[in-house]
């Protein structure tokens, strides 16, 4: 289990990351969300141990994280922290800079281990291609690999799918995921992507100002977001007054709702359409009630300028 207890390290005059506590039980893939510079890259790096830490204590598996003071190296060896400025050797091959990280003892195991990650990255084609020949999104994949090869206890990934394209992203998630839960290995991921989170995160842990203010069954927190900014880290969100269709509630009451739980129905809030976005599988609309703006979802298309009713789903 990782926990950290009442920790605090401030990294500039500015900006303090803590007081947190926090538990994540062994084999959880938990991503970690929050507006940009809120300390999901400092929470993670924390954890990996590359600062000193002003008050407070890490643990994994009853294995304390130290800081630089106490470690030649940084880092804690039974932990992998893949950075958003990934750090790989360009005039080496693909496979060599997976090899480096295995043991050079054993080279049958080491090349056989370099290979099933090559495939769990989906980078087999490119094995013997320089790394300075790769784009941005196989760079990541090689590094993906890389922070794999000596299998780690916890595994701390930052934006790791940032540069993939969409049609490689998804396959790439679902094979790395049911990969990691396979090894039973504990991965927490900082993300703004509200797929990487809803899709394949078992918690969900939100993040504002430096502080955890949400820690969650990631549906659980999807569902009931409790406050606007929590909800809106998701997708779009909209919030409304709840007199709009209780009538007997309070007037400073509102409601948040996802613009799938919204419909057009013959009676609800009278709307007028501002516009229409293509989204794929449906429209999502855009539309005025009392000069506030209010996002929908529609099967078919809606003209600027006409009116509809909606309601609560
Ligand atoms: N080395 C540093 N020295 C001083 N301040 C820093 C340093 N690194 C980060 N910060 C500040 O700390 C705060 C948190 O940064 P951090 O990178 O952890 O945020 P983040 O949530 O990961 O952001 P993003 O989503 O944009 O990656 C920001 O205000 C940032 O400017």
């Amino acid at each position: 289990m990782l926990i950290l207890t009442d920790v605090l390290f401030s990294i500039s005059e500015r900006f303090n990351v803590g007081p947190i506590q926090l538990q994540i039980e062994k084999g959880t893939h938990a991503a970690i969300i929050g507006e940009s510079g809120c300390g999901k890259t400092t929470l993670l790096q924390m954890i990996y141990g590359l600062y000193d830490l002003d008050q407070g204590s890490i643990t994994f598996d009853n294995k304390k994280v130290t800081g630089p003071e106490e470690n030649l190296i940084p880092g804690m060896p039974y932990i992998k922290y893949l950075s958003q400025d990934f750090d790989l050797m360009p005039y080496t091959s693909v496979t060599e800079n997976i090899h480096k990280y295995l043991s050079r003892l054993e080279p049958e195991t080491s090349q056989a281990r370099t290979e099933e990650l090559l495939e769990v990255v989906e980078m087999t084609p490119f094995a013997s291609a320089h790394v300075k020949t790769l784009s941005g999104g196989q760079k990541q994949r090689v590094a993906l690999a890389q922070t794999l090869a000596k299998e780690p206890e916890l595994l701390l990934l930052d934006e790791p799918f940032s540069h993939i394209d969409n049609f490689r992203k998804n396959k790439l998630r679902r094979r790395l995921f049911a990969y990691l839960k396979k090894q039973n290995i504990t991965c927490l991921v900082a993300t703004h992507d509200s797929t990487d989170v809803l899709s394949y995160m078992d918690k969900t842990i939100v993040m504002r100002d430096g502080t955890i203010i949400a820690h969650e069954q990631t549906q659980r927190l999807y569902n009931n977001p409790p406050s606007y900014y929590v909800g809106s880290l998701f997708g779009d969100l909209n919030k409304l007054p709840k007199q709009w269709f209780f009538p007997d509630a309070q007037k400073d009451e509102q409601l948040l709702r996802y613009p799938h739980q919204l419909t057009i129905s013959p009676e609800g809030i009278k709307v007028e359409i501002t516009r229409s976005y293509f989204m794929g599988t449906h429209y999502l609309i855009e539309a005025l009630c009392d000069g506030q703006s209010i996002l929908f979802n529609s099967e078919s298309n809606l003209v600027k300028g006409d009116t509809t009713y909606i309601n609560l789903k």
